[in-house]
C-alpha cells in the first residue's frame, strides 16, 4: 500500500538524513526504530508532505505523494514529534475546526464525531478547557485525536507515547492497533517493547539508512542462542569492548551488567540469556550495515 523507493535527502548544512531509503509497507502497524538523529522524523515529514526529498518516490494507494500532496493530505493523519497548539482555544473548538477543514461539513455529524474522538483519547470531560491549560500528556492526547480525524488511511505517529502515563499509554496502544486493522500506521519510537507488542513489521534505521526490515519476532529470533550476559565491574567494560560485540550495558538492582553477541559460548562467567528485540536492535546499530545477519 505504501511504497517508498530510493529516497534521498541532504539538508542545506550537508547532513544526509535519508540515504537511498526503500521500504514497502502493508496495512497494519509498522515500527520504525533508530537512535537519535537516525533520520526517522525526516522520513516521516517527507511522507507527510511537509518536506521535499532530493530524489526518489513515495506512492500510497496510487497517489504519487510528491506530485499529488493535496490528495495524500486528505487521507493522512499525522502526529509530529513536537506538536504545537493554539493556547486560547478549547480542544473541542479546535477539533471542530480541523474536522471542518477536513471536509466534514454537516454540523451535527461533526459534533458527534468530535465527541467520539474526545472520548477515545479520554479528554471528553476536559473538552472545554483551553489547550494552553492542558498538561503535557493531555496535549499529546489531543495531538492523537487530531491525527485521527477524518478516518485517515495512512497514520504517521512520531514518538506518540512520550509523556503519557502508563494507563494512557495502554489506552493509546489499543487505539492504534484497532486503527491498524484498516490503515497503514507508521510508529516511530525509542521503546523497543512497543514495537514487539504492537507491530507486525518493523525496520531499524540508522544514519539515514534502513539496516533491516522484517517481523519483530522473527528478527529477534535470529539472535537466539547468541546472546550472553555477565555481571562486571564498570571498569572492565573497555577491555570487553575490544574482545566482544557488546550489545548493551545496564544496571539491575544496582549491579552493572553487559549483554554480548557471540556465535559460541564465550565462557569466562558469561551465561546465555533469552534474547529480546532490544538485543537485536543494538546488534544492528553496533554492527556495520553489511554485517547484519537477518
Ligand atoms: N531542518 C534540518 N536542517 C538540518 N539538519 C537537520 C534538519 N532536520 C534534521 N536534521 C539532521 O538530520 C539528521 C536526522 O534527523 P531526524 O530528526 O530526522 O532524526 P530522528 O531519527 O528523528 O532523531 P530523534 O530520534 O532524535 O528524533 C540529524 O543529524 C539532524 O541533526
Amino acid at each position: 500500500m505504501l511504497s517508498i523507493q530510493s529516497l534521498n535527502k541532504t539538508y542545506p548544512n550537508g547532513t544526509q538524513a535519508l540515504n537511498n531509503v526503500t521500504l514497502t509497507l502493508e496495512k497494519g502497524m509498522f515500527g520504525l526504530l533508530g537512535p537519535n538523529g537516525a533520520g526517522k522524523s525526516s522520513l516521516m515529514r517527507t511522507i507527510a508532505t511537509l518536506q521535499q526529498a532530493d530524489s526518489g518516490s513515495i506512492i500510497f494507494d496510487g497517489i504519487d505523494v510528491f506530485k499529488q500532496p493535496e490528495e495524500l493530505r486528505k487521507i493522512l493523519g499525522y502526529l509530529p514529534q513536537d506538536f504545537g497548539v493554539y493556547p486560547k482555544v478549547s480542544a473541542e473548538m479546535m477539533l471542530n475546526h480541523i474536522a471542518k477543514v477536513k471536509g466534514i461539513t454537516n454540523k451535527q455529524e461533526r459534533k458527534g464525531y468530535v465527541a467520539d474522538l474526545l472520548q477515545k483519547v479520554n479528554l471528553y470531560k476536559f473538552r472545554n478547557r483551553n489547550l494552553g491549560d492542558y498538561s503535557g500528556g493531555m496535549r499529546q492526547r489531543f495531538g492523537i485525536a487530531q491525527a485521527l480525524l477524518g478516518n485517515p488511511k495512512l497514520i504517521i505517529v512520531d514518538e506518540p507515547t512520550a509523556g503519557l502515563d502508563p494507563l494512557e499509554r495502554n489506552r493509546f496502544h489499543n487505539l492504534l492497533s484497532e486503527l491498524g486493522e484498516n490503515a497503514v500506521v507508521i510508529l516511530s519510537t525509542h521503546i523497543v517493547d512497543d514495537v514487539i507488542n504492537l507491530c507486525q513489521n518493523m525496520a531499524v534505521f540508522n544514519e539515514g539508512k534502513i539496516l533491516v526490515q522484517g517481523n519483530p519476532q522473527e528478527l529477534s529470533n535470529t539472535l537466539n542462542g547468541k546472546v550472553y550476559k555477565k555481571q562486571i565491574e564498570k571498569s572492565e567494560l573497555e577491555n570487553l569492548q575490544s574482545e566482544y560485540i557488546i550489545l548493551s550495558n545496564y544496571l539491575r538492582g544496582g549491579q552493572f551488567y553487559v549483554n554480548i553477541y557471540s556465535e559460541t559460548d564465550p565462557g569466562e562467567g558469561f551465561e546465555k540469556v533469552s534474547n529480546t528485540l532490544e538485543d537485536f536492535y543494538f546488534y544492528c546499530i553496533n554492527k556495520k550495515e553489511e554485517e547484519v545477519i537477518a
